[in-house]
């Protein structure tokens, strides 16, 4: 079975960062060895060292500026971020957008460094154009869902139907959904629909008990992808 896709973004939620987040990352890290499932977690720039010591998950950034070494006060570079333990990065999130040119640069950059990449997008019309510069992933995710609590797998399904038709024209690249999933059923469903994993946040983040709600994901994933294998 190829394993479905769980990514975790921790975004800037009160526990995203500090005890907190170790904490939360712990029981992650519970699930995805009870399961045998890798999940992916983005986190803080700032906690992508102490988690890569702390827990055996994916640790991606939020994001990667494409300058290179140099002058450029604030920037984290893909070199930094692999230095301090990712595995990997998203890029263009809805919340942290970049120009198409610095995508390019970006993912030059990620590949030549050996880490992974998900490029976030919020229409399917922009699967295959992006899907071209090969990224490991594309992250559709229709920006007025975000954080509403209504997922993109019941509220808008042909996003992801169309997503899938569209990413399929690029061989190598996955494609996941995101935006207010919320509940094992919506993450059935994205799957259901062709998705190859989801991204989600504040269901899990704002959870007052993530570990059942990452445990739901899981469990609904796995049987999503079995049942259309
Ligand atoms: O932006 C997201 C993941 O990157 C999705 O956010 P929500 O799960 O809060 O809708």
């Amino acid at each position: 079975m190829k394993p479905p896709i769980i990514l975790i973004n921790y975004k800037a939620y009160e526990n995203s960062y500090g005890e907190k987040a170790i904490e939360i990352s712990k029981k992650i890290e519970k699930i995805s060895k009870n399961y045998g499932i890798p999940i992916i977690i983005s986190v803080p720039a700032t906690m992508i060292y102490k988690l890569s010591q702390e827990v055996e998950l994916i640790i991606y950034a939020q994001h990667v500026d494409s300058v290179r070494h140099g002058a450029h006060t604030g920037s984290i570079l893909p070199e930094m971020i692999k230095d301090s333990g990712a595995k990997g990065s998203l890029l263009n999130h809805s919340e942290k957008k970049i120009r198409l040119d610095e995508i390019h640069e970006a993912l030059t950059r990620m590949k030549n460094l050996g880490l992974e990449s998900v490029v976030c997008i919020d229409s399917y019309e922009l699967v295959h154009p992006l899907a071209l510069l090969k990224p490991d992933a594309i992250l559709i995710e229709p920006p007025e869902l975000i954080g509403s609590g209504r997922a993109v797998s019941k509220e808008r399904p042909e996003v992801i139907t169309k997503a899938v038709d569209e990413v399929k024209k690029v061989p190598g690249v996955y494609l996941l959904a995101g935006a207010g999933i919320t509940t094992g059923e919506d993450v059935y469903k994205a799957i259901q629909l062709g998705a190859d994993g989801i991204g989600v946040a504040s269901a899990v983040m704002k959870a007052e008990n993530p570990e059942k709600v990452v445990e739901d994901f899981v469990a609904n994933a796995i049987k999503a992808i079995d049942k259309r294998q």
